[in-house]
């Protein structure tokens, strides 16, 4: 019998680490800790951060990239959190392109990054439980694959969408997402339909969307008036299907008909609006 070597482990991994899009976010509930019951579509897109990870004796981190000054570069980063609960330790590099505190869970999205890139290079691969230690929206950004997301994050059902074009635009105006959920003067609002419909295309599925919501949108806009004019400048754009609020903000987002037609948005947006973060975005399978 021939003796296969075991598969040689990498030395060093670079993971991508998508932006999450609340299509949806309905705010069902209040346990008794204070956190609030998610009924979320969420999707992830093909804009990001990227993490690249080498094995060490300590865990170390380098922040770099557009955003680099806008997030710590301490223990109370989000990667470096992740790499200790799983108890592998990395030298860290953190390529930071997303705004943070901006409602697209950056942070989750690069703590879910983290904990990949330890499993490849031969760490433990953390399940969803221990994962929801670090943030509501670390499961799902664990396989960042789209789904619906209940409970406080971490019953997720993983729910294929048609490919959608967007343009995420962020005012560049930080908001805490503690405070948003202050906000929110009902905690008790409707869910989505127990079954969601069946979408025969892009088009079926942004009409049903139409008819959900994002409960901490007004909320989020009290807090930052911004937001209205974010959803003012989408919402004039040409051929444009829906806009909306990610999250708990500010990053809002609008769904359009093609790829062409959001890059095209994003391109007359941003000249209007130069201070504003533009992207246009798809959709990932
Ligand atoms: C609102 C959402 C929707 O996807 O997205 P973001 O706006 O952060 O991107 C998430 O639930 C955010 O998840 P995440 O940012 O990981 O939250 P955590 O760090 O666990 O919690 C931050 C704070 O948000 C509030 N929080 C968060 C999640 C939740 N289900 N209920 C809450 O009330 C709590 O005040 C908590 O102290
Ligand atoms: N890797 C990280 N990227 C962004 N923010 C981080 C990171 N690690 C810790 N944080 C902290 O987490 C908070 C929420 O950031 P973020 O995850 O980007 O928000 P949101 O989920 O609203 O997009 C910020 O106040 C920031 O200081």
């Amino acid at each position: 019998m021939k003796v296969q070597n075991p598969p040689a482990l990498l030395s060093m991994v670079k993971v991508f680490a998508p932006a999450k899009i609340n299509l949806s976010l309905h705010v069902t509930g209040q346990r008794n800790d204070g956190y609030h019951l998610l009924d979320s579509l969420v999707a992830f897109v093909d804009v990001g951060d990227q993490v690249t990870a080498e094995a060490a004796q300590h865990t170390s981190l380098t922040v770099e990239g557009p955003f680099a000054q806008g997030v710590p570069t301490d223990g109370s980063n989000l990667v470096v959190k992740a790499a200790e609960a799983c108890g592998y330790p990395m030298a860290l590099t953190l390529d930071k392109h997303l705004p943070p505190s901006s409602g697209i869970g950056g942070g989750s999205a690069d703590a879910a990054a983290a904990l990949r890139a330890a499993a490849r290079l031969g760490g433990p691969l953390m399940g969803h439980d221990h994962a929801l230690l670090l943030g509501a929206d670390v499961p799902v950004c664990l396989a960042s694959k789209s789904a619906r997301m209940r409970g406080i994050g971490n019953d997720l059902v993983e729910t294929p969408l048609p490919a959608l074009h967007l343009v995420l635009v962020n005012p560049r105006v930080e908001v805490a997402t503690p405070n948003v959920f202050k906000r929110l003067d009902r905690k008790d609002n409707a869910p989505m339909p127990d079954t969601l419909p069946e979408w025969p295309d892009s088009l079926a599925f942004v009409d049903w969307l139409g008819t959900q919501r994002n409960d901490l949108q007004e909320p989020a806009a009290k807090l930052a008036p911004e937001i209205a004019a974010v959803l003012v400048s989408l919402a004039l754009s040409p051929d444009v299907l829906l806009t909306r609020m990610s999250g708990s903000g500010a990053t809002c987002f609008a769904i359009y008909p093609d790829r062409a037609t959001a890059q095209d948005a994003a391109a007359q947006i941003s000249q209007s609006n130069p201070w504003w973060w533009v992207k246009a975005a798809t959709t990932l399978p």
